[in-house]
């Protein structure tokens, strides 16, 4: 287990520029399963998600070419399906929560799969009904171990249906999405998710030949064909690091330039940590946070306490919940934070009371905020990362903490943050690495 020493209460200076997504990479690694032909994937982020299941890919036959700095080039030209039914497979694709996705794949190209219940983190029931119900609607059939850890999934034919989903899940639609572009007739997919991720997966899987419509929309249109040849396919920037930056900059009083964010494609994000009292500017595509001495968080319209929920796409993602609640513990003001998806993902404000914020954890799901203005700083303590948002949450506290901090367990972090360490060093933050 390694850990992370920060000195904190150091002014940061400077420009970083975000990595490609995590949750984007994830899918877009899957579907390189659906053509015999290459497929090169720029912008790659070169964290440890990505790294175990490009890994994971390379041992079922897919072969991996680096080509140049987060490029690869794929061929799944034999894939080797027996890997599949082997422990090794079990223990790896259960290791992060993206390998859920190589079974849609799978399905529309043999006709039949091994899925081991994904990992990812820990924070509340993340079912997996909305995968199994979708890809069922489509003729495919599981057999479960009987502990429903492993899955093994026979669809000799699938074919097109409507279906409406029981949630928008992000990981459920890539994976129903991937099963139905070679099923037999249409598919119409209701209460898709369409975060992003979704939209560029969809937009890579038509130029690989797909017929998908209503792309960024939760009524999606997937007529089948029958091949689907390679392509190439750039990443997005990684719109949570990117809400994590400006997090970072706010909290710590320091001026930092978000290179090249792709803005339009991050929705609602920006509006929220304005209205936590962020001041952002748009340069070009780069969002300039100005240090600011104070932030002074919005009410609502009539004078009462504002919630800051998630949301479905095109509302506030989940995945910047624990940042905003880190943010709002040094604004001026006071603010409900909702974490209305997952159920335990908010425990780690224990952390941050003990570091001296004031913050009552209402229940699992809701946290009051109140500010306190930079007036307090929060105190550095040790700490353990319990995942991975959580985990820069408290990075972020730690680095605009009074004192030293220790926070253990950062492969969590090291999960969706590419070379954090190094990235923040070069803004002027006190931040060593102890390997474990
Ligand atoms: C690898 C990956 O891409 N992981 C992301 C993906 O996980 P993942 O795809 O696993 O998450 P889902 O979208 O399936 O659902 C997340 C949680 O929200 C709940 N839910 C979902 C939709 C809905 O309309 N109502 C509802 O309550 C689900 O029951 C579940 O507890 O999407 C999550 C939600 O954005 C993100 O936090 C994860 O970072
Ligand atoms: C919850 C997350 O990741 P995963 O779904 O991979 O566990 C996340 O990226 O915030």
């Amino acid at each position: 287990m390694s850990s992370f020493i920060i000195n904190g209460g150091r002014k940061l200076h400077g420009e970083i520029v975000p990595q490609g997504a995590k949750n984007e990479a994830l899918q877009i690694l899957c579907a390189v399963l659906l053509t015999p032909e290459p497929v090169t994937i720029h912008n790659i982020p070169d964290i440890r998600d990505v790294n175990k299941l490009i890994e994971l890919l390379g041992e079922m036959g897919v072969s991996v070419t680096p080509a140049g700095k987060g490029t690869y080039i794929f061929q799944a030209g034999d894939i080797d399906l027996d890997y599949l039914k082997t422990k090794e497979f079990r223990k790896k694709g259960a290791g992060l929560r993206g390998s859920v996705m190589i079974l849609g794949p799978l399905l529309a190209r043999f006709g039949k799969g091994y899925i081991p219940h994904p990992g990812g983190d820990k924070i509340g029931r993340r079912r997996l009904d909305t995968h199994f119900t979708g890809l069922q609607k489509l003729g495919a059939r599981f057999e479960s171990d009987g502990l429903n850890t492993f899955y093994s999934v026979d669809a000799t034919e699938l074919k097109g249906c409507y279906m409406l989903l029981d949630e928008a899940s992000v990981t459920g639609t890539a994976n129903v999405v991937m099963a139905a572009v070679m099923a037999k007739g249409t598919t119409t997919i209701f209460n898709a998710a369409c975060e992003p991720y979704l939209v560029q997966l969809c937009r890579m899987l038509n130029r690989m030949g797909a017929k998908i419509s209503g792309v960024g929309s939760n009524l999606l249109s997937i007529e089948g064909v029958e091949y689907l040849s390679g392509t190439s396919h750039t990443m997005l920037p990684d719109m949570i690091e990117i809400g994590s930056f400006i997090g970072l900059a706010a909290m710590t009083g320091s001026e930092i330039t978000i290179k090249n964010v792709q803005y339009k494609e991050l929705g609602i994000i920006p509006e929220v940590f304005r209205r936590l009292g962020i001041q952002l500017q748009l340069r070009g595509d780069d969002i300039l946070v100005p240090a600011q001495e104070t932030y002074e968080v919005e009410t609502f319209m009539d004078g009462s306490i504002m919630t800051i929920s998630d949301a479905p796409w095109p509302g506030f993602t989940p995945d910047l919940i624990s940042i905003a609640l880190v943010v709002a513990t040094q604004a001026k003001g006071s603010v409900l934070i909702h974490q209305k998806m997952f159920e335990s993902r908010l425990f780690f404000v224990d952390k941050l009371i003990d570091m001296g914020a004031q913050i009552i954890l209402c229940d699992p799901h809701r946290a009051t905020v109140i500010g306190l203005n930079h007036q307090v700083p929060l105190r550095g303590i040790t700490m353990s990362s319990p995942d991975i948002r959580a985990g820069v949450a408290l990075l972020i506290a730690a680095l605009s903490a009074k004192g030293k901090s220790q926070i253990d367990n950062i492969e969590q972090i090291d999960r969706g943050y590419q070379d954090i360490d190094g990235r923040l060093r070069s803004l002027g933050a006190g931040i060593e690495r102890i390997e474990g």
